[in-house]
This record gives C-alpha cells, structure tokens and sequence, in this order.
C-alpha cells in the first residue's frame, strides 16, 4: 500500500474519509516528448482518495469503502489505460489519470443520498513520480 504521509486537503466537512488501492496496468504516452515512455510498459499504480461530507448514510458510512475500490479497480486492473474509451482522445499521463478518477468517484458519490464529496485524488505511478488532483470549485456541478 501507499505508506507514506499524504498531503492533506483543508475542509470543513465533519466526516473525512481516505481509501488507498492499487491496480496494475499497461500504458503509453505517444507524444515525441514523452521519450522512453512512448513504448508500452506497465506500473503498479497507487491510489488515495479522500472523500469528505456532513452526513452519514443509513449505515454510518461516509461511502461505502468497498464500492470505491470495485469502481477503479475493477475497471483498470490488468488493463492497457490507452484502450479505455476516456483515454482514447487524450494520453493515459498520471495527471489525466489522476483527474478521470476524480471524475467517476465524483459520479459514484452523487447517487449516495447523503452527497459526500471527493476532494483529493493521489495517483502514484512510480517509487519517484506522483500526481495530486484536486477538483477547482467548477468541476462540481
Ligand atoms: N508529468 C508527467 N511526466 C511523465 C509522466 C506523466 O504521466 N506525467 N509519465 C512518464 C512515464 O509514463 C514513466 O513511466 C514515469 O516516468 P519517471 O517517473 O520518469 O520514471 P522513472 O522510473 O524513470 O523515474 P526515476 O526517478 O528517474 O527513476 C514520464 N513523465
Ligand atoms: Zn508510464
């Protein structure tokens, strides 16, 4: 797992939650300025999510912790991220990864009756190489 201090997103949300998972995936990046990266290659990625709202579901869950590692792990797990429809206009770099992430926990926290919100993305691609994604004010709608 992602073992290490994580930066920290400031709110005022009673509840924070952070979810780490890993996948592992294929990809490239076909830009000339991406040099060796152009050719395929895999990395174990590393994900932390942090999730924050006011109030509980029925449960007392935030958001189900289960439910956000079924939704990215179970689409990116032992895939190539270039073949994924999102990736097909734009290249699979860990910032856009990072940020397609954003988007579909977001999508998943809207149906939730108690309307959390995920507030920071962390997509670790390399022992040495991390991006931190977190949404600007009009990426919510
Ligand atoms: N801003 C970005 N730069 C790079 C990305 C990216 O997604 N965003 N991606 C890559 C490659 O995909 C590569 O797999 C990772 O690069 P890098 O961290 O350079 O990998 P190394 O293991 O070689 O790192 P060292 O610290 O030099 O060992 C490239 N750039
Ligand atoms: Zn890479």
């Amino acid at each position: 797992m992602m073992q290490q201090f994580y930066p920290s997103v400031p709110h005022a949300f009673r509840f924070e939650l952070n979810k780490d998972m890993h996948f592992s995936a294929a990809h490239f990046i076909p830009s000339e300025d991406a040099g060796k990266c152009q050719e395929m290659h895999g990395h174990t990625y590393f994900i932390n999510l942090t999730i924050c709202g006011n109030e509980l579901d029925t449960t007392g869950f935030l958001i189900d912790f289960k439910l956000l590692k079924n939704l990215i792990h179970k689409k990116y797990d032992h895939s190539v991220l270039n073949h994924h429809p999102e990736f097909e206009s734009k290249f699979p770099t860990t910032e856009l990864l990072a940020q397609q992430i954003w988007q579909m926990v977001e999508n998943l926290l809207q149906t939730s009756a108690n309307q959390p919100h995920c507030l920071q993305v962390i997509v670790r691609e390399t022992p040495t190489s991390y991006v931190v994604y977190r949404p600007s004010k009009e990426d919510f709608q």
